[in-house]
C-alpha cells in the first residue's frame, strides 16, 4: 500500500484504519466519516462474507478449509468503495442484502480462518485502495490497523461494551430473539479472535469506545481522531 519512494500525499489515498468487534459500529460509523470526509470506504467484512455466500452458493461446508479453497478460483468478487452508493457482487449478481442474512454470518467465520483465503483479500483490499481515486480511504474490519494497513497515518479501534453491541444489534434483527442475537454476536467474535486480535489495541492504535456514545457522538469522535493526527502531520511536515 506504501510506496516510500512516492512523495507523501500526491498519490496515495489517506488511510484510515478501523478494526473493532461485531456491532461495535464499524461499517455504519466508517461509512459515515468517509462521507462527511469525501473519501471512499472499504467494508472488508464484506469480501468474507461474499466467499461464504459463494461457498454456500456451491454447497461447500465453510468450516472445511480445502473445500473452501476448492472455490475460490472462481470468485468473481467486486465492491463499490462509494460510500453512498454502496454495493457488492459476485459475478453478475449483486448480493449486497443476502450477505446479510443469518445464515451467511454464521458460516462467515469458517472462511476467514484460512490463511490463505486472508492473504488474498488482502492483497485485494490494498490494491483497492490504491486505485480508490479519492483523497481519503476509511477501511474497516478485524485486522486492518495490524495486517492489511500497519503503517496507515490513521489506525483506530472501535469498540462498545458486550452488552451495548448486542443491543445495538438486536435492535437491527427482527427474526432472532434478543438473547439469539447476543449469543451469535458473541460466538462470532470468539472465533474470529483466535484468528485475529481485535479486541485490545496495537500500539500505536486510538481506542474509540462508543459505550456511552451515540451515533453522532461517535462519528465526530473518530472525525477527531483523523483531525489530530493529520494535522500533527502537517506540522511536522512544515517543521512546526
Ligand atoms: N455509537 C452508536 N450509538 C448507537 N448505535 C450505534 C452506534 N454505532 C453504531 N450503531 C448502530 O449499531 C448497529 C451496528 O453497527 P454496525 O453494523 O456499523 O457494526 P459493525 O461493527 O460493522 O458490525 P459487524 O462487524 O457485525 O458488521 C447499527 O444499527 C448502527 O447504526
Ligand atoms: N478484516 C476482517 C474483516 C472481516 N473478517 C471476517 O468477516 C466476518 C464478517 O465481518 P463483518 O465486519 O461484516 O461483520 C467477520 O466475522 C470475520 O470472520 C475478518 O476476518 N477480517
Amino acid at each position: 500500500m506504501t510506496d516510500p519512494s512516492a512523495p507523501a500525499g500526491v498519490d496515495e489515498p489517506i488511510v484510515v484504519a478501523i478494526d473493532g468487534p461485531a456491532g461495535s459500529g464499524k461499517s455504519s460509523v466508517s461509512k459515515q466519516v468517509a462521507r462527511r470526509l469525501g473519501f471512499g470506504y472499504l467494508d472488508t467484512g464484506a469480501a468474507y462474507r461474499a466467499l461464504a455466500w459463494h461457498a454456500l452458493a456451491h454447497g461447500v461446508d465453510t468450516s472445511d478449509s480445502a473445500s473452501v479453497l476448492d472455490v475460490v478460483g472462481d470468485f468473481d468478487y467486486a465492491i463499490s468503495l462509494d460510500p453512498d452508493a454502496y454495493w457488492v457482487r459476485v459475478g453478475q449478481t449483486d448480493v449486497t442484502a443476502a450477505i446479510r442474512e443469518t445464515h451467511v454470518t454464521e458460516a462467515v467465520s469458517g472462511v476467514a480462518r484460512v490463511p490463505a483465503v486472508r492473504e488474498s483479500v488482502n492483497a485485494l483490499f490494498r490494491s483497492l485502495v490504491d486505485g480508490s481515486g479519492r483523497p481519503g480511504v476509511v477501511i474497516e474490519g478485524r485486522d486492518i490497523t495490524t495486517v492489511v494497513a500497519p503503517d496507515a497515518p490513521v489506525r483506530i479501534l472501535l469498540t462498545a461494551s458486550p452488552a451495548v453491541r448486542a443491543a445495538r444489534r438486536s435492535a437491527e434483527v427482527t427474526t432472532q430473539s434478543a438473547a439469539d442475537v447476543a449469543e451469535a454476536l458473541h460466538r462470532r467474535d470468539a472465533a474470529d479472535s483466535t484468528v485475529v486480535d481485535f479486541l485490545t489495541a496495537a500500539p500505536g492504535v486510538t481506542v474509540v469506545d462508543s459505550t456511552d456514545l451515540d451515533f453522532d457522538q461517535t462519528v465526530e469522535a473518530v472525525i477527531g481522531v483523523i483531525s489530530t493526527v493529520t494535522s500533527a502531520q502537517t506540522g511536522a511536515t512544515h517543521g512546526r
